[in-house]
């Protein structure tokens, strides 16, 4: 267990009162809220009272659990349970979406979240005046002077208010939720539910919520409604990380909540995670003046560029590897990131899209298992795909399934077959290295139907009518759907290929970050704008080594404020 620093301490021990508490990156605040929930379950006299620690990603909830247990292990730990660690969305889904949403959503079943892809939602649409869009696809937002406005697509096109509602509440009758409308259920709940929301208050008396900075404007009240009844919220969290300003996170929340009256302002100022020189670039984009534990070590470290060109992207990849070499770094243990997802597809070698709709599911699926050998994501297609060549009536299934720590039994035992058929590429899912019109769709084909067979026998789920329609050959190719250097064919070094938002709260001891023109300018004018803030993100990422991916257009323009910032020019392409 980690020896915590005075500055951790002290928040560990504060008195038990709401708290703000600004970090910097790398900053031991995981060790740190670990901590202070275990001493607040300790302090707290309410035998019957639980402490929810909350985040953002099933990855810190994990690491969240993961020490917690590691600290209820250790000898003379008189720590008992009665604390809830958990995502803000589960947290919200299980403690009042599902068992009270159906008190505002009219429906007369357990409120179950949809996911876009389940067959039954071809029925719930929203004109945006032109054309239908899926009601699952409506964002909500709040905005100065209008108020609550519904929006969808890319363009952000604004719906007509009692259209948007009445499409909500069509879907909300059947129990059906999706994504951004579990928190204004939620919300809903809490506003016209007195008694509901004193129980919660009597339940969590306290509150604590980590990477505070991505809290958007419907949490932000649902955290505001609970603290009106009484529980003790506390936020930590980086405003320079936060990156999810799109969907209404602005870091605002944890700023402004540090001035209250009643809550106790705290900061958290060393990094334990990257080398000085990291630190010290980091410090001047933030304009913070953090600390730096580490020492640097003997071999290569610290901050560098070069110099790349878009075609010629395995040169990139190659002499990122030879300073990683320098660096004593395993390719293992670095990662390539870029800002978005299609940079980042098209990084690590993207295949040509193939193809459509419930296909497609089954295609990323594959490509997840076989090329990143990431098999939760492929669990997750592979069980939209399967929802989606079911029967209208099994709108839910996808949401029990894809549960996550769901304990009931019928969801279980669908959960393993569903995992025996997304882990054998020998009888289920059929190899991503297989050429996809003439042996994987065929494949595919077979042992759906064999798939199928089973969860009618075992599981009395009906397959659609249309079922073998959706497997059908659309933008099928007659080439495999893993491209050849991912079959091993090529020899370029296989890093593992990531947006910025996805390695979020990772410590990871090599980072090449490639940028464009404008995230190099918004990267260098510091962590005002979202860019700047992603940009910080990824660098802080670092351990050892951070390399920065500079279009060789722009080399000389950018090469002097690099080199003012303290980054090192390296030998590259
Ligand atoms: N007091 C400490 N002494 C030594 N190492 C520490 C201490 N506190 C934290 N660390 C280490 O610092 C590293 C970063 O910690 P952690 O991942 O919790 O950072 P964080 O504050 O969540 O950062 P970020 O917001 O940038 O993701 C971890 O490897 C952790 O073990």
């Amino acid at each position: 267990m980690i020896e915590l620093s005075p500055q951790q301490r002290e928040i560990v021990e504060a008195p038990l009162k709401p708290m703000a508490v600004s970090a910097c990156a790398g900053s031991g605040k995981t060790a740190t809220a670990v901590q202070r929930l275990a001493a607040i379950r300790e302090r707290l006299d309410d035998r019957h009272g639980h402490i929810a620690l909350l985040s953002f990603s099933n990855v810190a909830v994990d690491t969240f659990n993961r020490d917690y247990n590691a600290l209820l292990a250790e000898p003379g730990s008189g720590r008992i349970g009665g604390v809830e660690i958990a995502t803000v969305d589960a947290f919200i889904t299980s403690t009042i979406v599902r068992p009270h949403g159906h008190l505002v959503m009219g429906c007369a079943r357990t409120p179950f979240l949809v996911h876009g892809s389940e067959p039954f939602l071809a029925n719930f649409t929203v004109w945006d005046g032109n054309r239908p869009h899926p009601t699952t696809a409506l964002r909500l937002e709040l905005v100065k002077g209008v108020g609550l406005q519904f929006e969808v697509g890319r363009a952000r096109t604004v719906i007509d208010q009692k259209a948007a509602a009445d499409a909500i509440r069509k879907l909300a009758k059947v129990g059906a939720y999706s994504h951004a409308l579990g928190s204004f259920w939620a919300l809903r709940v809490l506003r016209t539910q007195p008694l509901i929301l004193r129980a919660l208050a009597r339940r969590f008396p306290h509150i604590l919520v980590d990477e505070a900075q991505d809290i958007g404007t419907f949490h932000q009240f649902i955290l505001l409604a609970l603290r009106g009844a009484g529980v003790q919220v506390s936020l930590i969290g980086d405003v320079n990380q936060g990156i999810y300003e799109f969907s209404g996170a602005t870091g605002e929340f944890l700023d402004q909540y540090a001035k209250r009256d009643d809550v106790d302002g705290r900061m958290l100022s060393t990094n334990y995670r990257s080398v000085p020189s990291i630190v010290t670039i980091a410090n001047q984009l933030s304009g913070r003046n953090d600390m730096a534990a580490r020492t640097a070590p003997a071999t290569l470290s610290g901050a560098y560029y070069f110099a790349y060109k878009k075609d010629e992207k395995d040169n990139a990849l190659k002499s990122f590897a030879a300073l990683l070499g320098q660096a004593g770094i395993a390719v293992n243990d670095a990662v390539v990131l870029c800002r978005s997802a299609e940079w980042a597809d098209d990084w690590a070698g993207g295949e040509e899209e193939q193809g459509r709709g419930v296909l497609r599911h089954f295609v990323d699926a594959a490509i997840q298992r076989d090329k990143f050998g990431r098999f939760d994501e492929a669990f997750k297609h592979c069980c939209a795909g399967v929802v989606g060549l079911l029967d209208d009536g099994h709108g839910a299934l996808l949401s029990e399934v894809a549960r996550h720590g769901t304990d009931e039994q019928s969801s279980q035992a669908l959960r393993r077959v569903l995992w025996t058929f997304v882990k054998d590429p020998a009888n289920g899912l059929p190899s991503a290295s297989l050429v996809a019109d003439t042996a994987w769709q065929p494949a595919l084909l077979a042992r759906a139907e064999i798939l199928l067979a089973a969860l009618s026998a075992e599981h009395g789920l009906k397959a659609g009518d249309t079922w073998k329609a959706k497997l059908a050959k659309r933008n099928i190719l007659n080439q495999p759907l893993m491209r050849p250097a991912d079959l091993g064919i090529e020899n370029v070094p296989r890093f593992r290929v990531s947006t910025v938002h996805k390695v979020k709260g990772e410590s990871i001891r090599g980072v090449l970050y490639i940028c464009n023109r404008s995230h190099l300018d918004e990267l260098l004018g510091g962590t005002a704008t979202e860019v700047g803030k992603i940009g910080y993100v990824a660098l802080t990422r670092a351990r050892d080594l951070f390399v920065l991916g500079v279009p060789a257009n722009y080399l000389k323009e950018f090469a002097p404020k690099l080199d003012a910032l303290g980054f090192a020019k390296a030998g590259g392409t």
